[in-house]
Order: C-alpha cells, then structure tokens, then sequence
C-alpha cells in the first residue's frame, strides 16, 4: 500500500488554530411533508465535528440519522437552525462556493451496489471526480487512480474491471476509494457497513479508520448500531426521535450511558444485517434439507 496526499486539513486538534470546529451544526429542524402532514424529522439538533475528530450518530431506525447527514450534504431544506463550515454558513453560500465545497465533503452511502455506476468502469469512476473538480493531467489522474486502488488494498487491475465483478466489501471500498479522491475534509459516512455481511464488516470498519487517521479526516459516522458506533467514533451522539438525548466521549458514553436509550441500545444484541439473515436462513434449509 502506498501512501497518499494529506487531505488539506491543517488543525492539530478538535478545533481549528481559531477555535472554530470544521462543522457546527445548531438548532437544526428539518420537517417532511406540510400543514397537517408535516412531520418533524430532525427536532433542535446541534453538533460539531472538529478537525480529525470522528462523531458518531447513533439511533434506531427513523430517528432521523440520514436526515442530518443529507442536511450537512446540502440536500434537504432546514426549517429551521444553520449549519456552518469551517466558520461559513452553508446556507448563505452561492452556488460557485457550494460547488467548491463539493470537494471537501463527501459521502459514503449503505448501498455498495448501487452506488456505483455499473456501466463505468472502476478507473473511470474513480478519475471522475478529480476530473470534474481539479485541473490534473490524464498522467496525474491514472497515478492517483493506481495510488488509491493501492490504498484500499485493491490491485492495478481493478482499474479495467466494472463494479459486477467484486464482492459487496470490494465494492465498499471502491466507494471508499472514490469518496477520498479529491482529498475531502469531512466525510459523511451513512451507515457504510450495514448492507454487508458480518465477517466483511470488521474489514471496512478497519479502512475507514485506518483513513481517518492517515488523512486527518473529519468523519460523521452514522449507524442503527452502537457497538459499530464506539469503535471508531472519539464522540458520540444518540438520537432519538430526532432529538439528541445523550452526546459526549465514546468510550465514557458507551462505559457508563446517562440515558435510558443509551443503555436500551447498548444492550441490544447487533441485529444481523439482511444479506447475513439471508446466508443463514439458507444455511438452515440445507441443513434441514441434507438432514
Ligand atoms: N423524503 C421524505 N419524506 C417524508 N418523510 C421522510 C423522508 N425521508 C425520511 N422521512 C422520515 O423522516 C424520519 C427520519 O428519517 P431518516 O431516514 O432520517 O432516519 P434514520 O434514522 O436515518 O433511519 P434509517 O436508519 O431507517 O434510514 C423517518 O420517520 C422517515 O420516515
């Protein structure tokens, strides 16, 4: 594996040299639907994720995680609350400026397979962003294609092949991979393990860590499971019915939970994910049926 570019984040610590954290998110409200059908999805959130700091989200399903992640990504309208990065508010950000931004945050989506362009080939969906963002030559591009396959442990000739021809975690990490080409600040990870199978899970989970460290990223780690949660997050934040109901240090928080939920979710055994429901519901009938 080879090393790659540092993203641009120049802080050493949770906060920037002038104290700022890269994200802070306040008093945010994000409501579906209108009138009598307006419904309250994310009810008077506020966070922050400083640089190199990793916050995970956490709670059960409907609680309104993804919600956040896509308010931070700029995809759905606050009713109320603001949302600033590195110091500037997003929403009063023009279109040239949000576009810049585009570079600095990224998302990594559950789903491997359809994220990915089945069409393209790995190299081309992988020189893409560079492409749109960046004026590199075609000989810059395909080094950092290579030096990224590299990274995320996937061979040369990846580059050739189309996302039908790996395996849920490949694909994980061609995602992965795809997220950290334009060298962002922040990454936006939505629940990245959930639609794989156990054994691959650890492996992804190890990646992803591996690259926050190496690139000093800022991560939003959302997932339902707290034990996936703790071991990559240095804070956390439980939401519940769109409410922060508990937030602080990951091991503190998971050591010794102030909130009734926290302790519920702690206590939940991790549901298998469906894939992994599926190997074993497959496991049984074989077994039933070569009994
Ligand atoms: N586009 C939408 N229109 C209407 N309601 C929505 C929309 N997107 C989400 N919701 C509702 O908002 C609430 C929060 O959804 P959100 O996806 O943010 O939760 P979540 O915690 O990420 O859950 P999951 O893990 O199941 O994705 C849910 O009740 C959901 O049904």
């Amino acid at each position: 594996m080879t090393a790659i570019h540092q993203a641009d984040a120049t802080g050493t610590g949770a906060a920037d040299p002038a104290g700022q954290p890269l994200l802070e998110v306040s008093r945010l409200t994000v409501d579906y639907g209108r009138g009598r059908r307006r419904f309250r999805a994310v009810d008077d959130v506020s966070l922050h994720i400083g640089r190199g700091e990793t916050l995970g989200l956490v709670g059960e399903s409907g609680s309104g995680k993804s919600t956040i992640g896509r308010a931070i990504l700029g995809l759905v309208k606050l009713a109320e609350g603001r949302i600033q990065y590195g110091g500037r508010d997003l929403g009063a950000m023009g279109r040239r400026e949000r576009r810049t931004l585009g570079n600095r945050l990224q998302v990594i989506f559950q789903d491997p397979y359809s994220s990915l362009d089945p069409t393209k080939t790995i190299g081309y969906t992988l020189a893409e962003p560079v492409r749109l963002h960046e004026r590199a030559s075609k000989t810059e591009v395909r080094r950092r294609v290579h030096e990224m396959l590299a990274r995320v442990g996937l061979p040369d000739s990846a580059a050739e092949r189309y996302p039908s021809q790996f395996s849920g975690g490949q694909r994980q990490r061609i995602a992965i991979a795809r997220a950290l080409m334009c060298r962002p600040e922040l990454v936006v990870c939505d629940e990245p393990v959930s639609a794989l199978d156990l054994s691959i899970q650890a492996e992804v989970m190890n990646l992803v860590a591996e690259m926050q460290r190496e690139l000093r990223l800022s991560v939003l780690f959302i997932s339902h499971d707290l034990s996936v949660v703790r071991h990559v997050s240095d804070r956390i934040a439980v939401l519940r019915r769109g409410q922060v109901v508990e937030e602080g240090d990951a091991n503190e928080l998971s050591r010794s939970p102030k909130h009734e939920y926290t302790r519920e979710l702690l206590a939940a055994a991790p549901v298998p994910d469906p894939l992994e429901q599926r190997r074993r519901r497959e496991q049984r009938m074989r077994a039933a049926l070569e009994a």
